[in-house]
């Protein structure tokens, strides 16, 4: 999918949301504990009653690789189905891969052309050559770590060099030797709040995925405040406090109705610039 594309289907549906499909066997309602498949039982009737409200989905597939097999299979049917009843969304796998190049390469055959999803979220720690494979497919995306949402970002991202630059933000810079706002994105946690001001002198007409509303407290307000550009530029995900906001036998509705609240303020948002 291309930037433009993406930046229509937020246009269409007033939302820049992404539901994150983090789905854990312990955590969904027990009656589909019977079903065959559990995990793509429980995506499926999410899917179903979230995708006109969100524009993009990002299985992590953490949550799949550790049922092993079972895992990768639901994993792969999830991915499927989304791309055969909603081919307008934006897959995201949120592998945080990156190795030496020749390895790199296999990860990005597994998720680009294997599973063929849109894009996939990769560390940068390893450069270029780590990065590199995964920005060779045609209309497909690297999701670059910049400035994560968890209290252990601070460990390295923002160590600041002599210049007093910060890690994450050599990161923003040096990566765009790489790749460019057409096919590269960056992972900025919705915790950062006012950091999204000096990321958008770095990055202002990128793409930026926004992991942390919701279950670890981040405000939509502060990041649209500070992130939103001209074409949008946001897409915040948003995955227990979605699929996990009712766990009852009615736990679609209640991801729908949490989807929908976050879509609404979305939609106030992105008045701003439509
Ligand atoms: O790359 C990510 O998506 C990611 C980066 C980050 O800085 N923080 C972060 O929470 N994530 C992921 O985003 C999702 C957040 O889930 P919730 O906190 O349940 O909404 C999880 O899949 C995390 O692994």
């Amino acid at each position: 999918m291309t930037k433009q594309e993406l930046f229509e289907q937020i246009k269409k549906k007033e939302s820049f949301l992404c539901v994150g499909l983090d789905t854990d066997p312990n955590k969904i309602p027990a009656h589909l504990l019977y079903e065959e498949d559990p995990i793509f039982t429980f995506n499926k009737e999410i899917i179903d009653a979230t995708a006109d409200l969100c524009v993009a989905y990002k299985p992590n597939t953490a949550f799949y690789e550790s049922l092993g097999i079972k895992g990768w299979i639901a994993l792969g049917k999830t991915i499927q189905y989304i791309k055969t009843y909603y081919p307008e969304q934006f897959i995201i796998a949120d592998a945080k891969r990156g190795d030496i190049g020749n390895t790199s390469a296999m990860y990005a055959r597994t998720f680009l052309d294997d599973l063929n999803v849109d894009a996939v979220t990769v560390a940068p720690y390893m450069g270029e050559d780590s990065v590199s494979p995964f920005l060779s497919y045609e209309n497909k995306w690297v999701i670059l770590l910049a400035l994560t949402s968890n209290k252990g970002s601070q460990d390295f991202q923002l160590f600041k060099n002599e210049e007093g630059q910060h890690l994450y933000e050599r990161v923003l810079e040096k990566s765009q030797d790489w790749g460019n706002d057409e096919n590269m994105m960056y992972v900025v946690g919705a915790t950062q709040g006012k950091s999204f001001e000096a990321i958008r002198k770095y990055v202002p007409n990128h793409f930026l995925l926004v992991p942390g509303v919701g279950a670890q407290g981040g405000s939509l307000q502060e990041v649209c405040k500070y992130g939103l550009n001209t074409q949008c530029g946001l897409l915040v995900n948003s995955s227990r406090g979605i699929i996990y906001a009712d766990n009852t036998i009615d736990y679609a509705e209640g991801a729908r109705n949490a989807a929908k609240t976050l879509q609404l303020q979305m939609a106030k948002e992105l008045e701003a610039i439509l």
